[in-house]
């Protein structure tokens, strides 16, 4: 089938690439000329494991290609709508000027059976009044929402293979019609097992919020429980693992230390409450204020850490962060808790030497003051204090007494309850964390 994909970033470009895997057609379409450019070229223009090679073998189809022109979405059957729903400037809640703008654009392209599939986070009633919008414009052609559930890391494997797909579709006839084409779509998934919802688009929206709003939930009880930990001297990795053995609770997500930052979770809870607030529901999800003002009170914790282990002041004091990234796999610098904890820290007056093995460009972008070098050992000669703050592999990895032969203090704060502690301790390091004693 002929498809197109506008929006061509962390969601649409691993989109498109997936479609033509599962042996589509694609155009993908993009305002940022860039980006278009690098995509043609076979080259992914942020780091996401696995894409690369997906590109190619996509593009080596000659099933794959890319437009700044939306004309050039001309034959396909079914548009996926990819593009980005940041936080507002000025409040909570998402910003549709791009999803607008990206429907508009796409209305004077659409024929009769023709189906726009939006697959942006959006707050509830935005694909109403999105279907009105198409339908009104172009007799015959209808609209889904279809939300996407994929993490950053692992974005290929969970568009190929996700845990569920969920169909918003228009009442009567035309919700059939609508289901039977995405079902063409997802063919490959569907005959795996893959379990699909179909539904109304309300239920489609709030399903992807919901499921945000619950882990950024999860994480954020994890969090208050480490603040518990810290005043009682109390373990929060082994308080996860003991509640995590319940199955009805779960040990996933439930890993303590900097909070949750990124493009998706910190906006996503925002905007569903600035929604909820719209709707006369704020009550409904007024715990979210909670879970959010708990996350960035985490972000506070690791800075008074390491004014802690300085002796109250870091003016002056050379500090090494280990990881910038919102966390490993990924390069994504989106309100990333420790590139947020490393620019606190300069503003302190340290000296703060940041290294990252993908996150260095967009973080130096966002934050230029910063001091970026390209490896560990060049962040950590002469440190007085080590941070980590993203738990790379690499940096799980290191061992405390090579590390310790550079340092000027054996001083580690581990951002994200990624170390054994004892075998820090054992080569003479004060290791301190969130949530452990
Ligand atoms: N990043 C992720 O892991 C996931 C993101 N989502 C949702 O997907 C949406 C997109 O997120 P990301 O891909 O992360 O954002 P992104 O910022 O990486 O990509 C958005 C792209 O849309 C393009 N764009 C903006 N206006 C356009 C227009 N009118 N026509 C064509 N292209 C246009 C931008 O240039 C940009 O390349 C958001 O609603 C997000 O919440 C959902 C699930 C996972
Ligand atoms: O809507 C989205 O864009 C996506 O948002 C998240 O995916 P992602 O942002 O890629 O990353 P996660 O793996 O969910 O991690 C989010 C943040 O939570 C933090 N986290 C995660 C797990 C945990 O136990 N503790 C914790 O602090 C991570 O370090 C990271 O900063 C969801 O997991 C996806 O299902 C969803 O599609």
């Amino acid at each position: 089938m002929r498809m197109s994909v506008i929006g061509c970033g962390y969601l649409g470009a691993v989109h498109a690439a997936c479609m033509v895997t599962l042996g589509h057609e694609v155009v993908g379409v993009d305002v940022d000329a860039r980006k278009i450019e690098a995509l043609s070229r076979g080259e992914a223009p942020f780091f996401e494991p696995e894409l690369a090679d997906l590109l190619a073998q996509a593009l080596a189809t000659g099933r794959l290609t890319f437009s700044t022109d939306v004309a050039a979405v001309s034959g396909a059957r079914v548009h996926f709508v990819c593009v980005g729903t940041p936080q507002k400037r000025d409040s909570l809640a998402a910003d549709l000027t791009y999803v607008d703008a990206a429907v508009t654009a796409l209305l004077p392209h659409l024929g009769d059976g023709d189906l726009v599939v939006g697959k942006s986070t959006v707050p509830v009633g935005t694909a109403g009044r999105l279907a009105a919008q198409v339908e009104d414009a172009v007799p015959g052609a209808t609209l889904a929402w279809n939300p996407e559930f994929l993490r950053e890391g692992y974005a290929v494997k969970d568009t190929l293979t996700p845990d569920r797909f969920v169909y918003g579709v228009p009442a009567g006839e035309s919700g059939a019609r609508v289901q039977a084409l995405l079902d063409e779509v997802y063919a490959t998934a569907l005959a795996a097992g893959t379990p699909r919802i179909v539904t109304d688009y309300a239920t489609a929206e709030l399903v992807k919020v919901a499921a945000n709003s619950f882990l950024a939930t999860k994480i954020s009880f994890i969090n208050a429980m480490a603040e518990l930990c810290e005043v009682t001297g109390a373990d929060v990795t082994q308080l996860a693992d003991a509640i995590g053995h319940d199955e009805r609770i779960g040990r996933r997500f439930l890993n303590a230390g900097l909070g949750f930052g990124g493009g998706c979770l910190p906006k996503d809870i925002r905007a569903f409450m600035a929604r909820a607030g719209e709707l006369g529901a704020d009550q409904a999800v007024s715990f979210l204020h909670e879970v959010d003002a708990i996350n960035a009170r985490r972000r506070a914790r690791m800075v008074d850490l390491a004014l802690e282990v300085s002796g109250g002041s870091v003016d002056g004091v050379s500090i090494a962060v280990l990881g910038v990234t919102f966390k490993p796999n990924s390069d994504d610098v989106r309100d990333s808790p420790a590139l947020d904890v490393a620019a606190r820290l300069a503003v302190l007056g340290a000296h703060v030497r940041v290294t990252d093995p993908e996150g260095m460009e967009n973080a130096r972008a966002r934050h230029p003051e910063l001091d970026y070098v390209q490896t560990v050992d060049e962040a950590v000669t002469g440190a007085d204090a080590v941070l980590l703050l993203t738990e790379w592999k690499q940096y799980r990895d290191l061992d405390p007494e090579q590390v310790g032969a550079l340092v000027g203090t054996r001083a580690v704060l581990d951002g994200r309850n990624a170390l054994v502690p004892e075998a820090w301790r054992e080569a003479g390091w004060t290791y301190r964390a969130l949530g452990r004693p």
